[in-house]
C-alpha cells in the first residue's frame, strides 16, 4: 500500500469522482475539519488523509479502494457495530467526527432506478462536548459543552449538557471566567475568536484546560444569537428566560449555533437556562478547586475527593447532582437552610429514607434516555427508562402518601420534589407512562429497527403480521417433514441472509433429487463442499410471505416507536421535572445516609463573617488515617473577620508532617460543604458565608520543580491579594518557600499584613518562618496557632493536635530520620543545628530548612552521600543569623 497518499487535491477534488466518492466529498466539504465516518454497509470507512490520521491514531490497517485521480485511495474502516469505541478514541485524541449515515437501504436505492447509489447524508458531528452515548459517557458525572462571550466589559459563560438537556449560565466579570469555567468543567468551550486576542480570556482558557473550539466572531453577534436561541427552542420571545445580559444571549446563542451544525437538525430538549451570578455561587478559583480536591483528587481520579468521600447516592443523575452542588456551593442562606432542612427530615425519618432508597435503585436515568430520544439516537430501552422511572415516581409518591401526617409534613425541598413526582398532579405524563406500561413488551432492543418490543394487542395489524410470519415459520416446518418423507432423503431446511429459505442435504444424499423424477420439484442453488442446497415452489413462496410479513411488522414497530417518541418529546418538561425531583430526594437521603455514617452535624450558615468549627476533621484524610488503623483528632477552628471574638488571621506554625495542611483544608472544606447545603464533619459548624474561597496550598512543597513552582506561587498569591474581600476565606501554606532566599520570610511577611490590613478577610496562614508569629502581638486580629506534636526518648510523637501559642521547636531532623534519612546525615544535621543555635542565638526554628529538603527529595535521588556533603559544606561558625539562614536556603537550593 502506498503509505505516501495523495492529498484531497485544493480544486474540484470530487472532478472525476465515482458517484459515491462525490457523496463523500461533499460530506467532507461541509465538515472539512471533521475526520468523515462514511458509512458503507456494516462499516464506517474513511478516506484520504481522513484514513491516514484515524489509521494511526486507532492502530488500525490502512488500505486502499478503487482510485481517483489515478491513485489509489486510502482508506480505513471501522465495523459499525463496534464505533462507539473507535469514536471514543479518536475523541480523546483531539479529532471531531462527522458521521455520515446511509439514509435508505440497498434496496430502496435500487426502487428509485439500478444506477441509483444509496442516498447519504450528515447526521451528527460528534465533538468532546456534544456526546450522548451511553457508553462513551461517566454515568455519574456531567458532560458539559461551554460557551463563553463578553460584551460591553461583562462575560458570560453557559453551558448544556446535551445528554440531559440542562442549560446553564454564570454571568460574571471578566476575572470571573476562570472560576465560573471551572465551576462548571465543560469538557469543550466554544470561544468567539476575537476573544482569543484577550490575555485574561486566554488565561481563563489555560486553567480551564478542555478542547477549545474557536468560533468566527460573527456567530456570537446580539441579532443573530438571539434569533438562533429563538429558533432553538422554538419559541417567539425571551423574555421567559428573564433579563438576559448581551453577554449571556451571545454565550448562548453559540451554544444554539454549534447544535445546529453538529446536530443536523436534530432539536435537543432542552432546559430553561438556569441563571446564576456572582452574588449567587461561592466563587473558587480553578487551583483552589484542585488543591481542595473537591471533585478529583489531584491524580485527576475521583477516588480521593471530597465528592467521592460523602456522596452515598444510588442514581446516576443524584451523583451527577451532588457533584453540581459541591462545585456550586450557594451565598443565600435560606437556600442553603432549605437543601439542610430535606437533610436533617431524612435524618429523622430513617425508615422512608431506606424505604426511597430502595425504590431509587431501580430508577434508570430519565434525563439522559429522554435526551437520546430527542436527539433522535434513542430506542426502545430508552422509552423503557421513561416508563420504569415514571412507574417510580408513581412509587415514590405512594411510599410518602402512605405515611402523610399532619406533623411530619416534609420540608418544601422535599414536598416540592413530590409534587413533580406526583402522578396525579401531571396528567399528561400518567397518560404517557400508563401508554408504554402497555405498549412496551419483552425484552427491549437498543434500537428501533430491532423490533419485537411493541406488545401484542396495541396494534392489530402488527399481531397480524406477526402471526403470518410465524405461522409460515410452523408451515415451514411441516413442509421439511413433508419433503422428507416424500423423498426419502434425509433434508433440513435451513435459512440464510443470501439465499432465504432453502433445502439442505449432504452431497452423497443430494443425487436422487438432482435426477428425475425428483428434480421436478427440487431445484438446485448452490453446491458446497459438503453439502448441496434446493429449493422448492412451494418454499421460495413461504420464503417471499415470511419475508414481507417480517418486513412488514418491523415496518410497523419503527412506527410505533416514531409516535411514542413524540410522544415522549411532548411530555419533556414533567419528565425532566421528574428526573430532577428523583436525583434531588437522592441526594437529600444520600447525604443524610453519610451524615449518619460519618457523625456530621447540621451548620448554622448566616450572614455574619464568623466561623466556629467545634471538633471538625477532614473527611478524606480521616477516612485514610482509619484504614491505617489510627485515630484521627478533631480541631477547633475560630475566625472572626470583626475581631470583637479574636483572630481573623491565624499564623500556622508546627512540625512538619503535624498535620497543618491537613487542618487547613479541613476548615476550608468546612465552608464548601455547610455552602453547598452539606453537614460537616465537626460537631458544630458556625459560618458566616463565604464569598470566595482561596486556597494556596501544596505546589511550595515541590522543591525539586524550584523556580517555577515559586513563580506559580506567586501568581496565585497576587490573585488572592487582589481579589479577596472581607468576607473571603483563604488558606495559604507555605508561602515564599519556593525562592531560594531570605525574600521568602519577607514575602510571607508583607502577605500576612497584606491580608490583615488589605483585604480583612478570614485567614489561615500555614507558615514555617517561625519570625511570623511575633504578627500576634503587633497586629489586632492576628493569632497563633500550632499543631503540637512531643519528642518522646528522641523520636517525635505528632499529636494533631491544634492549639493556641506559636510551635516551640519544629522538629526537623526527627522527621528526617523518620523519613528515612541515613543517620549518619541525621547525626550531622544535629551537629549543625546546635552549633547554629549557638552561634545565631538559638533560633531553633532553622533547622528544618536542609533537612526538609532530604525529606522530600530523600536520598533514592541525591544518595546519602551528597546530602551529607551538603551539610559539611556548611559551616556555620562565625555567620550572622542572616547569613546562616542564607546559607541554609543555598543548601536547600543545592539539594534541590
Ligand atoms: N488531625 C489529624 N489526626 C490524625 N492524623 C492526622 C491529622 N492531621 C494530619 N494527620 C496525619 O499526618 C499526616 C501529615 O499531615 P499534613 O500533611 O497535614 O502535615 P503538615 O504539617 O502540613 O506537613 P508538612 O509541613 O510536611 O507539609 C497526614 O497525612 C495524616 O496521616
Amino acid at each position: 500500500m502506498n503509505a505516501q497518499a495523495p492529498t484531497i487535491p485544493e480544486r474540484d477534488p470530487a472532478a472525476g469522482a465515482s458517484p459515491v466518492m462525490a457523496q463523500f466529498f461533499e460530506a467532507k466539504a461541509r465538515q472539512p475539519d471533521a475526520l468523515v465516518f462514511f458509512r458503507m454497509g456494516d462499516f464506517y470507512e474513511l478516506f484520504f488523509e481522513d484514513a491516514q490520521k484515524a489509521s494511526a491514531a486507532l492502530g488500525i490497517t490502512l488500505t486502499a479502494r478503487g482510485e481517483h485521480g489515478g491513485q489509489p485511495i486510502p482508506m480505513c474502516g471501522v465495523p459499525v457495530h463496534a464505533a462507539e469505541a473507535y469514536l471514543a478514541k479518536l475523541i480523546r485524541a483531539g479529532f471531531k467526527v462527522a458521521v455520515c449515515e446511509q439514509m435508505e437501504s440497498p434496496a430502496e436505492a435500487k426502487k428509485r432506478g439500478s444506477k441509483s447509489v444509496v442516498r447519504r447524508d450528515l447526521v451528527r458531528v460528534v465533538t468532546p462536548g456534544t456526546l450522548t452515548e451511553e457508553g462513551l459517557l461517566d454515568a455519574r458525572g456531567a458532560n458539559r459543552l461551554a460557551a463563553i462571550s463578553v460584551r460591553a466589559g461583562a462575560a458570560a459563560v453557559a453551558a448544556v449538557e446535551l445528554s440531559t438537556g440542562e442549560v446553564e449560565c454564570l454571568a460574571v466579570q471578566v476575572p470571573g471566567l476562570a472560576s465560573a469555567l471551572a465551576a462548571l468543567s465543560p469538557s469543550e468551550i466554544l470561544v468567539p475568536d476575537r476573544l482569543f486576542a484577550d490575555e485574561a480570556v486566554s488565561a481563563a482558557l489555560k486553567a480551564a484546560g478542555g478542547f477549545v473550539q474557536p468560533l468566527p466572531q460573527a456567530l456570537a453577534e446580539p441579532a443573530a444569537s438571539e434569533a438562533r436561541l429563538k429558533r432553538l427552542y422554538g419559541v417567539d420571545t425571551l423574555d421567559g428566560f428573564g433579563q438576559l445580559s448581551g453577554a449571556e444571549v451571545s454565550a448562548l446563542g453559540l451554544i444554539a449555533a454549534h447544535l445546529e451544525t453538529t446536530q443536523a437538525g436534530k432539536a435537543p430538549a432542552l432546559s430553561a437556562p438556569r441563571r446564576a451570578g456572582e452574588a449567587d455561587v461561592m466563587v473558587i478559583d480553578p487551583a483552589t478547586r484542585s488543591s481542595l480536591e473537591i471533585e478529583k483528587a489531584t491524580s485527576g481520579s475521583r477516588d480521593g475527593s471530597l465528592l467521592a468521600a460523602i456522596d452515598r447516592t444510588i442514581t446516576a443523575p443524584g451523583a451527577r447532582l451532588l457533584a453540581a452542588r459541591l462545585a456550586r456551593p450557594l451565598l443565600d442562606p435560606a437556600a442553603i437552610d432549605a437543601r439542610l432542612d430535606a437533610i436533617a427530615w431524612f435524618i429523622e425519618h430513617r425508615a422512608q429514607r431506606q424505604r426511597l432508597r430502595e425504590l431509587l435503585r431501580s430508577m434508570g436515568d430519565m434525563a439522559r434516555a429522554l435526551s437520546r430520544l430527542a436527539l433522535g439516537r434513542g430506542g426502545p430501552r430508552d422509552l423503557g427508562a421513561l416508563r420504569d422511572g415514571l412507574g417510580m415516581a408513581e412509587q415514590i409518591t405512594a411510599l410518602f402518601a402512605s405515611m402523610r401526617d399532619p406533623l411530619v409534613q416534609p420540608p418544601e425541598e422535599i414536598a416540592a420534589a413530590l409534587r413533580a413526582l406526583n402522578p396525579a398532579l401531571h396528567a399528561d405524563l400518567a397518560d404517557f407512562r400508563a401508554m408504554l406500561k402497555d405498549g412496551l413488551g419483552g425484552e427491549l432492543p437498543a434500537l428501533a429497527r430491532d423490533g419485537g418490543f411493541v406488545a401484542e394487542g396495541v396494534r392489530p395489524e402488527l399481531d397480524q403480521a406477526r402471526a403470518l410470519r410465524d405461522d409460515s415459520r410452523r408451515v415451514i416446518l411441516g413442509l421439511e417433514a413433508r419433503l422428507a418423507a416424500d423423498s426419502g432423503v434425509a433434508l433440513k431446511i435451513r435459512h440464510n441472509a443470501v439465499l432465504g429459505y432453502f433445502v439442505e442435504t449432504t452431497a452423497k444424499a443430494a443425487e436422487p433429487l438432482m435426477a428425475p423424477p425428483l428434480n421436478a420439484t427440487f431445484i438446485h442453488r448452490q453446491t458446497l463442499a459438503n453439502q448441496v442446497r434446493f429449493t422448492t415452489v412451494e418454499l421460495a413462496e413461504l420464503d417471499a410471505k415470511i419475508a414481507q410479513a417480517g418486513e412488514r411488522a418491523l415496518a410497523i414497530e419503527a412506527e410505533t416507536f416514531e409516535a411514542w417518541r413524540e410522544a415522549a418529546i411532548r411530555v419533556a418538561h414533567g419528565i425532566q421535572a421528574a428526573a430532577e425531583a428523583a436525583a434531588r430526594l437522592d441526594v437529600a437521603a444520600g447525604l443524610a445516609e453519610w451524615a449518619e455514617d460519618a457523625g456530621a452535624s447540621r451548620p448554622t450558615v448566616d450572614r455574619s463573617t464568623a466561623f466556629e468549627a467545634e471538633a471538625a476533621r477532614h473527611p478524606v484524610v480521616e477516612a485514610a488515617v482509619k484504614r491505617a488503623g489510627e485515630a484521627f483528632t478533631p480541631n477547633d477552628c475560630r475566625l472572626d473577620g470583626v475581631g470583637a471574638a479574636g483572630a481573623r488571621l491565624s499564623i500556622v506554625t508546627g512540625p512538619n508532617m503535624a498535620g497543618k495542611s491537613t487542618f487547613l483544608r479541613q476548615n476550608a472544606l468546612l465552608a464548601v460543604l455547610a455552602q453547598a447545603g452539606c453537614y460537616v464533619p465537626a460537631k458544630r459548624l458556625r459560618i458566616g458565608v463565604v464569598d470566595k474561597l482561596f486556597s494556596r496550598v501544596g505546589a511550595g512543597d515541590d522543591l525539586a520543580r524550584g523556580r517555577s513552582t515559586f513563580m506559580a506561587e506567586m501568581v496565585e498569591t497576587a490573585a488572592i491579594l487582589t481579589q479577596a474581600t472581607p468576607r473571603s476565606l483563604v488558606i495559604l501554606d507555605e508561602i515564599g518557600r519556593g525562592t531560594a532566599t531570605y525574600d521568602g520570610l519577607a514575602i510571607a511577611w508583607a502577605c500576612a499584613e497584606a491580608l490583615h490590613e488589605v483585604n480583612r478577610c478570614r485567614a489561615l496562614f500555614a507558615t514555617h518562618y517561625h519570625e511570623l508569629a511575633t504578627l500576634e502581638g503587633r497586629l489586632a486580629y492576628v493569632a497563633n496557632l500550632s499543631l503540637r506534636a512531643k519528642e518522646w526518648n528522641g523520636d517525635l510523637i505528632f499529636l494533631h493536635e491544634a492549639g493556641p501559642g506559636p510551635a516551640d521547636r519544629s522538629y526537623g531532623v526527627q522527621v528526617a530520620k523518620l523519613a528515612g534519612v541515613p543517620p549518619a546525615v541525621v547525626s550531622r544535621a544535629r551537629d549543625v543545628l546546635e552549633r547554629l543555635e549557638r552561634e545565631a542565638g538559638a533560633p531553633a526554628h532553622l533547622e528544618d530548612l536542609p533537612l526538609f529538603a532530604a525529606v522530600a527529595e530523600p536520598e533514592a535521588k541525591y544518595g546519602p552521600s551528597v546530602v551529607e556533603e551538603a551539610l559539611k559544606a556548611l559551616d556555620p561558625d562565625g555567620m550572622s543569623p542572616r547569613e546562616a539562614m542564607d546559607a541554609l536556603y543555598k543548601l536547600k537550593g543545592l539539594l534541590a
